[in-house]
């Protein structure tokens, strides 16, 4: 578990203003940690920095409201629109279960977030849910402006699989034309430790669209399984000005099993070191002391993150990309679905119990 963690940091500025070149060799990058390992960091993403930030900012007062001022904006019963405020035990993740008595024994333990999901403002099928203003004045506008920031470096990943694969241009971009994908706030509250012990934060979980993009706070907690050993997870550790981007399983299938969705959770962020360095600047110069660290928190602190999950437009068909199943012997494993069926069977299995 301390072993550090296989996803490799890919520095996408390269791609987004490189020539012909460096974009091939950025994707064919982000190709080899798809396969790999579903999971790449992405720096020199083009989501400016202070955009980021003040998107925690927001995060932190939207949830610091009272819950009665949360719930000004509830998330609807059922997982078929999935917009608005979920209090914490609301949604409880599952793995590809479909089944309703597994799924009524697994909200039985909530899982300790609470979230509000927004999406595009143009989405008719699954409208906003937005506070009234004069609850947080300037959230919405804040939160629309992310979403297009977000949406812009989505269609550049996947120009990027685009050329890794060969599409044709305008290769995958179109089948994302709509944009209508889902910003999440997440905020894990504080929590006794003894607590999380067996529990997670959330729970082990594939994502199900195509991509997710997502950006975390510096407390850590976020493990990814380990392709080469299943049932081990290893730690995706916060890097700073990185985004952190997966493949989802409607891309995973689309891709013919080419990329991995891999499964993730959160959990307890990795202990401190015990022993830490210790520099003080001194009448001699600069000395170093080891000191020990005292390990007593009982309180493992809240923590927030943004995840944006993309998805095709609803009636793309996802049927096996070119460069997927030919050429390598491999043949076509799954029958054509559409975007629109293949989500609305995860979304069920998310809230209906
Ligand atoms: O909070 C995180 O770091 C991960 C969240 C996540 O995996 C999800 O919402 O699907
Ligand atoms: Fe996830």
């Amino acid at each position: 578990m301390a072993e550090t963690s296989p996803i490799p940091i890919v520095d996408f500025g390269k791609f987004l203003s490189g020539g012909k070149e460096e974009k091939e060799l950025v994707a064919r990058q982000i190709d080899d940690a798809f396969r790999n390992v579903g999971f790449v960091y992405l720096k020199g993403h083009g989501v400016e920095r202070e955009m980021v930030e003040r998107c925690f900012e927001w995060s932190k007062k939207f949830f610091a409201l009272p819950s009665e001022t949360k719930l000004l904006a509830p998330h609807p019963p059922g997982g078929s629109h999935h917009r608005g405020y979920s209090a914490p035990g609301v949604e409880k993740v599952s793995q590809h279960t479909y089944d309703a008595a597994e799924i009524a024994k697994l909200r039985e333990v909530p899982d300790f977030k609470e979230s509000f999901e927004s999406g595009n403002p143009h989405d008719s099928a699954q409208p906003n849910i937005w506070l009234p203003e004069d609850a947080l004045p300037g959230f919405r506008a804040f939160m629309e402006s992310y979403f297009t920031s977000c949406s812009t470096l989505v269609h550049h990943i996947l120009d990027a699989l685009s050329i890794a694969l060969s599409v044709p241009d305008p290769g995958l971009s179109p089948t994302h034309s709509k944009s209508l994908f889902q910003l999440r706030i997440l905020h894990y509250p504080a929590i006794e430790k003894s607590e999380l012990e067996n529990r997670s934060r959330i729970n082990a979980h594939s994502d199900f669209g195509t991509l997710t993009l997502l950006f975390q706070d510096s407390v850590g907690g976020l493990e990814v399984e380990d392709p080469n050993q299943p049932g081990t997870f290893r730690p995706a550790t916060p890097i700073e000005d990185t985004v952190l981007v997966n493949i989802g399983d409607l891309m995973a299938r689309w891709s013919n099993d080419r990329w991995r969705s891999t499964v993730h959770r959160v959990g307890l962020p990795p202990p401190k070191p015990k022993l830490a360095v210790n520099t003080m600047a001194n009448s001699e110069g600069r000395r170093a002391d080891i000191v020990l660290q005292e390990d007593g928190d009982d309180i493992v602190p809240d923590r927030y993150s943004i995840p944006f999950f993309a998805v095709a437009d609803m009636e793309t068909v996802i049927d096996a990309l070119p460069g997927c199943w030919d050429g390598e012997g491999s043949r076509k494993k799954y029958e054509p679905v559409t975007a629109w069926g293949y989500v609305q069977m995860r979304m069920k299995a998310l809230y209906d119990g």
